[in-house]
């Protein structure tokens, strides 16, 4: 079990494309989800989190969580815009943090991220489909990488883990390192996963929005000493609002998996079969560039979900942290109209 004890905060307002906490002044219990038919909420779990603003049945909850992203990209849109202005008129600049200020009242609101994630597991309950290493976990085995018959176990990188427990039952040979921006449970570590280095120490030093301590610092050294087996970003992508800081997450897998790793990228089905900007070619296309090969893919109803082979070989963006190579390249694979009819979201990946 990892040793990291993650510190719980609430959300007060988002800083930076990133959002910021306050320390809350009483860790927040796990949100009790019951095994039956209607999904029963332990109220007192919720802390600042209202039972009203989860909403009363799922299709409103959902409607909940699409607005919360709308107002994530909305958010993203106006730190870009204020950059490009920096320097500028300031009554223009003034402009735009007032509705920066706006945006982030709202999200804070609804309860912040930690509202979004409370929401998101009620998603992941049983009645709802389960959360997504049920299709992942089977995929692995039709691989037989659970029959590796020497060596350590299958070292698994769950990014927006909001839960440890996802791969619990396959803990004989799945070793899972969970991650979140804002840690719902103390088996999941609080760690940005754009900020992991593997084999540094530079990573762990710019981790935590909290102050760690030596002990949890010197644990995440341990922990991403050694490139991974599987990276999971499963809804994760989505989440970011800005187009080139997502394909800095498909880099970042790049960068994190070891040779022959595996990619497991969980995607709204709306963002590949609605946008105007990304289909699965295009994604393809994006995913071959950065050195994945796709070994599966399945469309449900609601998500699109992808399994990729790395072949570090093929990967042409390759420096050992995403973040450097966003900075310094033009983009190769830049916000291009695929399909004009309306009624089409936005959704894009830029790398
Ligand atoms: C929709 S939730 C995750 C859902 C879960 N993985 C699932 O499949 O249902 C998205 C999560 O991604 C986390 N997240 C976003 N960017 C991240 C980053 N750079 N590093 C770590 N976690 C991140 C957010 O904090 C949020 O909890």
């Amino acid at each position: 079990m990892p040793r990291t004890k993650a510190k719980r905060r609430v959300p007060v307002t988002a800083i930076k494309g990133r959002f910021a906490y306050k320390e809350a002044p009483v860790p927040l219990p796990p949100i009790h989800i019951s095994g039956q038919e209607k999904v029963a909420i332990d109220t007192s779990a919720l802390g600042s989190v209202a039972l009203g603003k989860m909403g009363k049945t799922s299709a409103d909850t959902r409607r909940r969580i699409n607005h919360f992203h709308v107002l994530i990209k909305q958010y993203s849109k106006l730190e870009a815009k204020k950059r490009i202005c920096d320097g500028g008129d300031s009554e223009h600049i003034s402009a735009i943090d007032r509705e920066i200020d706006r945006v982030s009242r709202e999200m804070a609101e609804m309860g912040g991220l930690d509202w979004y994630q409370k929401a998101s597991l009620l998603g992941q309950c049983k009645q709802r489909g389960g959360d997504t290493s049920r299709w992942l976990v089977p995929k692995l085995r039709e691989l037989g990488v659970d029959k590796r018959q020497a060596g350590p176990r299958l070292r698994l990188l769950d990014v927006g883990a909001l839960s440890c427990m996802n791969y619990a039952k396959e803990r004989k040979w799945i070793d899972v390192t969970p991650i979140d921006l804002n840690s719902q449970e103390p088996g999941v570590h609080q760690q940005d996963f754009l900020d992991i280095v593997i084999g540094s120490e530079s990573a762990q030093s710019k981790a935590g929005y909290n102050q760690q301590t030596d002990e949890e610092l010197d644990d995440k050294v341990d922990l991403f000493n050694t490139p991974f087996d599987v990276v999971c970003l499963s809804l994760v992508v989505n989440f970011i609002g800005d187009p080139s800081r997502r394909g800095d997450m498909l880099k970042q897998a790049a960068c994190v998996l070891a040779n022959d790793g595996l990619l497991f990228l969980v995607l709204p089905l709306s963002c590949v079969c609605n946008s105007r900007y990304l289909d699965d070619d295009r994604l393809q296309q994006i995913n071959q560039h950065l050195g994945f090969t796709e070994l599966y893919k399945h469309h449900t109803a609601k998500l699109a979900h992808y399994l990729y082979r790395l072949d570090k070989g093929k990967y042409r963006d390759g420096t050992s942290n995403s973040k450097v190579t966003a900075k310094g390249s033009a983009p190769q694979f830049k916000k291009r109209l695929l399909f004009s009819e309306p009624g089409r979201n936005n959704f894009s990946i830029v790398v």
